[in-house]
């Protein structure tokens, strides 16, 4: 698929491409905005360049072209005069997200997607990787793809805090929020793209464990399944620069933000869109079991 309004070039084999000649802070038309969902669905992960024009209002705005746009995350400050916009600016000892995993997949309905924005980057290092979730799953011979269709998986939020990271004073208050309320949702380990029909491996960093297993058993058959996530194969990286723009299907893939930069600045501002409910291969869709995961995109933002 290519498109009459902007170019596509691809960054990797199978996940990931570049759109190019497109401002997103100016005013896109309903056929644009169609042709770079299009491609997003295609290539799971999308990158802009030069977009320094874009302004965090202007990021939400974009998003909104998307979907409903979610309020807050419990672990991440907000703006706090733009609750839709999180702010990731507290390096790399604070950080959760230098494992692989999909967004907020503890609710049931986890974000469609995300659009990170680079407002500092370090000179070398803090790259982000993506991996293609429905490549990893054709890659499973077809004895664990039929043990993978049949798997149910509980995400939670719920970490073992003893040897959680250190926090800046004024992430705390996030934390606070973030360890009150206990999500847990069922999911389908293997799910249907609501738009592609593809199917791709669910899982990620909130798995705690499978339904009917045993945890030593689930994090065995989880290792496993991670494993064809995480094969080189399956996944892109991207070397930032300010002004970059990327844009992921959160519906297939994972990723992986590098901690390898020590103490250098390194700021990103992301917006998160709200996604649907997922749904199995045999028709059956995701069930909440803990905390009003209906009412978590909707939720307050803490300020500190
Ligand atoms: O900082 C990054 O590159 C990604 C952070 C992350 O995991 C996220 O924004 O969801
Ligand atoms: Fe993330």
């Amino acid at each position: 698929m290519g498109s009459q309004y902007f170019d596509i070039k691809p960054v990797a084999g199978r996940i990931g491409a570049e759109i190019i000649g497109v401002n997103l802070s100016s005013n896109l038309s309903d056929d644009i905005i169609s042709d770079i969902r299009k491609t997003l669905v295609k290539h799971k992960v999308i990158f802009f360049r030069d977009q320094q024009q874009l302004d965090a209002d202007g990021q939400v705005a974009f998003a909104r072209r998307f979907g409903e746009v979610t309020t807050a995350h419990p672990t991440v400050p907000s703006l706090p005069e733009n609750p839709e916009v999180l702010d990731l600016n507290y390096g790399r000892t604070t950080s959760r997200a230098n494992s692989w995993h999909t967004d907020v997949t503890f609710v049931d309905r986890p974000p469609l997607g995300s659009i990170l924005r680079a407002l500092d980057i370090p000179p070398t290092g803090g790259d982000t990787i993506w991996a293609n979730s429905v490549t990893a799953y054709q890659d499973l011979p077809i004895h664990l793809r039929n043990l993978a269709d049949q798997l149910w998986a509980v995400h939670s939020n719920k970490y073992d805090y003893a040897t959680a990271f250190d926090l800046p004073e004024y992430a705390k208050a996030y934390r606070a929020v973030f360890t009150s309320t206990v999500y847990e949702t069922l999911h389908p380990v293997v799910r249907v793209h609501p738009e592609s029909g593809e199917r791709g491996l669910f899982i990620g960093g909130f798995v705690r464990q499978f339904r009917g297993l045993s945890t030593t058993e689930s994090d065995d058959i989880l290792r496993l399944l991670q494993a064809y996530i995480t094969r080189p194969e399956n996944t892109v990286r991207w070397r930032w620069q300010v002004g970059d723009v990327a844009f992921w299907d959160n519906r297939a893939t994972q990723h992986y933000a590098i901690a390898d930069y020590g103490d250098q600045p390194r700021h990103v501002q992301r917006v998160t869109i709200v996604g649907d409910l997922p749904v199995g291969i045999d028709g059956k869709q995701s069930e909440a079991i803990k905390g009003d995961a209906s009412e978590y995109n909707r939720r307050e933002a803490v300020t500190a």
